[in-house]
């Protein structure tokens, strides 16, 4: 059974640096509750950048971040995970020296008040974990780590995920489980998305909205039919 719907996610012109670097200008962004939504760009595009400046990490930014009642733009990237804000990060950051049950256990440390989900409820949604549970995090693929880094992100029971190329590099297997896991968080909890995305097709199958970014600046944002249904944005702004 679902969960009530999450909040809105609102980017207002907001800017970011890396020291004098800029690299993004004045990207606004709205995300309703509950719904996915896949950043699409090149490499260098900004995708990475517009995740860390959501969950506080990094990064300096300017502009405002408002995802229900909370300023994370006023936020530690520690208080914005405690206020429900998960960013699984492109290179996972599985501890390998621990399990993955004790990985998975690490997530409930960002709960803030929220309920903590169980290791349980996370094999029912990634069946692939069942077996991993005692292996070490050195041990692990990097499909498998994938697995284990989302559902990490999901034991803080986030009510915002941010998820950093998640098919990158990932046999079609692990694909084809980090799709299926996905859809099962979806219909399970009330959670907001965000994923940045190369693997455009990957990305179809899985969210609501697309926004593409280009050079730092929001090149078009809009529903996943309305993406697929003009061609041009794909060729113009994403091909290499
Ligand atoms: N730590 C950093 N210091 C300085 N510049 C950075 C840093 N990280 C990223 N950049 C620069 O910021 C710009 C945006 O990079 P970002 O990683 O957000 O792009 P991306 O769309 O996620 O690309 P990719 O798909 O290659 O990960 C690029 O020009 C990049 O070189």
């Amino acid at each position: 059974m679902s969960e009530p719907v999450s909040d809105r996610l609102t980017v207002s012109g907001l800017d970011a640096w890396y020291g004098t670097a800029h690299v993004l200008f004045g990207l606004d962004l709205t995300v309703e509750g509950g719904r996915t939504l896949a950043v699409l760009g090149r490499n260098g595009a900004g995708k990475t950048t517009l995740l860390r400046s959501i969950a506080r990490g990094m990064v300096t930014t300017t502009g405002e971040v408002r995802h229900g009642s909370h300023r994370l733009d006023r936020m530690r990237p520690d208080q914005a995970a405690r206020s429900g804000v998960q960013l699984v990060p492109e290179d996972r950051r599985i501890l390998t020296s621990l399990s993955v049950e004790e990985n998975l256990l690490l997530g409930h440390r960002a709960c803030g008040g929220r309920e903590k989900r169980s290791v349980a409820e996370m094999v029912e949604m990634f069946p692939l974990l069942e077996n991993l549970l005692s292996r070490r995090g050195f041990a692990l693929s990097g499909g498998e780590q994938q697995l284990v880094a989302i559902a990490r992100a999901m034991m803080a029971s986030p009510t915002l995920l941010l998820l950093d190329e998640p098919s990158e590099g990932l046999a079609p297997r692990i694909v084809q489980e980090v799709g299926e896991g996905l859809r099962a968080i979806k219909e399970r909890y009330a959670v907001t998305v965000v994923l940045a995305e190369q693997n455009v097709n990957f990305a179809m199958q899985n969210v609501d909205d697309v926004c593409v970014i280009d050079d730092g600046r929001i090149a078009f944002q809009g529903g996943g039919a309305e993406f697929q249904a003009r061609p041009e944005i794909r060729d113009r702004y994403l091909k290499v």
